[in-house]
């Protein structure tokens, strides 16, 4: 099940995605997975080269956010974005919402999954994660994992490379 080691990076407001890294990275962990968390916060207040240095060890980052009131994704996730390319890594998207709001249910979550050209699923959890999700996510886990058996991630970024901006 899922990927050999995980770099969890979130971005939360109210405490729902950040409970929801916590989840994952315990999993994970169950598991035997080597998984680190931190705020995306804190991950951007590091300097490029204390970043690259923490972002080494790690094959697979996992990346979750809300959905802010303009359903864009919020700031601190618009600014990885733009200063972080990731090559070489597989990132895999994972988000809290509210199905209240429609077609914009996590929308953020998945604009990071298509900036980062991902080939993994979404992972969407409403509000709240709670233990009754650990399938759900049991699940993301394990389709990242068969991408990469499949090879799959491969194809990450293939003739697209144009489209990542590499800011060093
Ligand atoms: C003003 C406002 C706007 C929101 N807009 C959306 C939205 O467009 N789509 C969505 O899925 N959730 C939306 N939400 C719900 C939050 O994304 C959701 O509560 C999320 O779990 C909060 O995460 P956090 O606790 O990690 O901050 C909105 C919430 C607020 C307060």
């Amino acid at each position: 099940m899922a990927p050999r080691n995980a770099l969890i990076l979130y971005e939360s407001l109210s405490g729902n995605t950040a409970q929801l890294s916590m989840f994952i990275q315990q999993m994970l962990e169950y598991d035997g997975v080597d998984a680190e968390r931190m705020p995306l916060r804190s991950f951007l207040d590091l300097s490029i080269a204390d970043a690259e240095a923490m972002i080494g060890p790690y094959g697979t980052i996992l990346i979750g956010t809300y959905t802010d009131d303009a359903h864009l994704p919020p700031e601190p996730i618009e600014e990885l974005m733009e200063t972080y390319a990731f090559p070489d890594k597989q990132i895999a998207a994972f988000g809290t919402g509210d199905t209240q709001w429609g077609e914009t249910y996590c929308l953020a979550a998945h604009t990071v999954a298509k900036h980062y050209q991902s080939p993994y699923p979404v992972l969407e959890i409403e509000q709240m994660p709670a233990r009754s999700d650990e399938e759900k996510i049991d699940h993301w886990l394990e389709a990242i994992d068969d991408e990469q058996t499949h090879g799959k991630s491969s194809d990450y970024g293939t003739g697209k490379s144009g489209a990542v901006h590499r800011h060093h």
